[in-house]
């Protein structure tokens, strides 16, 4: 059964590192809590703020070589007033046996949707 769950973080600084820390401390923690393998995942979208040049996510995703083989997609995130700042949010779309989705929102992003942190 397609299955998909959403997660979000924001960086402090917009540089790589900071970027490729963020980004792999959010999809680590989402495939360690919905228990994803490699072989189910179908896809993974991300996007981002336009305050956020650095490096996009999908590269961020692979920079310390995990990751590899996942089908990436990076957009940016429609701009709106008093959206949060400097964010990236993501959904991962896998083929699970109909176990809802466990969601992630890290660091500043946990102010999107504090009914599910
Ligand atoms: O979940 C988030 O990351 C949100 O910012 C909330 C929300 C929503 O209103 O549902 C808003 C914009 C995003 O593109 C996706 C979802």
């Amino acid at each position: 059964m397609v299955t998909a769950v959403r997660g979000a973080t924001t960086v402090e600084f917009d540089t790589e590192s900071d970027t490729i820390d963020r980004v792999l401390e959010l999809v680590d923690n989402l495939f360690e809590s919905n228990k994803l393998e490699e072989f189910n995942i179908i896809s993974i979208i991300f996007s981002v703020t336009d305050d956020l040049v650095a490096i996009n996510p999908a590269a961020a995703l692979r920079a310390k070589g995990g990751y590899g083989d996942y089908p990436l997609f990076c957009t940016q995130e429609p701009k709106s007033i008093g959206a949060l700042k400097q964010a990236i949010r993501v959904l991962i779309t896998w083929n699970g046996d109909g176990t809802k989705g466990i969601p992630c929102y890290l660091h500043n992003a946990k102010v999107l949707r504090p009914d599910l942190v």
